[in-house]
């Protein structure tokens, strides 16, 4: 049967990446995209600005929604102190299984704790199932028109604390129009557009950082 993109950007890490070097991981996922076959990973341009956001903040609780093959769990989760948590939501069974073997791989699974099922069904039973009371930090990356209706119920889950940080892929493409203008507007946020382009390409991209006031 005919091999799936995902098993053969897992392949392309098996082949050129260490085990248990999260950096090699990145490197082969992004050689492979380059070189081989386009995925939507965040990449690595806007990877970078991801690293900083990361790094900058330190965070101790993470939530990632929308997982694919985990190139972005493997960034974040090499950035984090010891004993800080990334739960990653992913709905689609063949991207969950594909990300939780890249995952491993990189030798993070200690960090990161998989989840399959859909955001709007998960997000309201992470404080009980997961142990986590809030966030530090949500990386949204799943599809665009699930960004706004995730960020209310988080809100309304109590999920966000003062401070707490949420960024946003691909604000500019495919786009978030009713997201942005929700983050920009509301006075319960601080946002700033970080410009970048859409992984491997030339075409405008960026990441949203905003800031929940409490
Ligand atoms: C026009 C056009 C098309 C494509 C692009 C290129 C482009 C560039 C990008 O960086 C992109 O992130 C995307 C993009 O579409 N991403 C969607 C990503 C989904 C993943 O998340 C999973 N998922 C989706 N909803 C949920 C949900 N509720 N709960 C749990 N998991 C969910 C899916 O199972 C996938 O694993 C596209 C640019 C322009
Ligand atoms: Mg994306």
């Amino acid at each position: 049967t005919q091999s799936t993109r995902p098993q053969r950007l897992l392949s392309a890490v098996q082949k050129n990446a260490t085990r248990g070097d999260p950096c090699s991981v990145v490197k082969a996922i992004d050689q492979f995209c380059r070189s081989k076959e386009w995925a939507m990973n965040v990449g690595d341009e806007k990877g970078c600005i991801l690293d900083s956001v990361v790094s900058e903040l330190n965070p101790t609780t993470v939530l990632e929604l929308g997982t694919y093959c985990g190139y972005s769990t493997v960034r974040i989760a090499n950035l984090l102190p010891p004993h800080a948590k990334l739960i990653t939501l992913e709905f689609n069974p063949d991207f969950a299984a594909i990300a939780r073997q890249v995952i491993a791989w990189s030798g993070l699974e200690e960090k990161v704790q998989l989840v399959e099922g859909a955001s709007g069904d998960l997000i309201p039973k992470i404080k009980q199932d997961f142990g986590v009371q809030t966030f530090d930090l949500v990386f949204l990356d799943h599809w665009k028109d699930r960004y706004l209706p995730d960020t209310k119920l988080m809100e309304a889950c109590g999920l966000l604390r003062k401070g707490s940080i949420l960024l946003a892929d691909n604000v500019i493409c495919p786009g978030t129009p009713d997201y942005l203008e929700y983050v920009r507007s509301s006075p319960r946020y601080e946002s700033q557009y970080f410009k970048s382009h859409l992984e491997y390409t030339k075409v405008e991209d960026g990441l949203e950082k905003s800031v929940f006031l409490g």
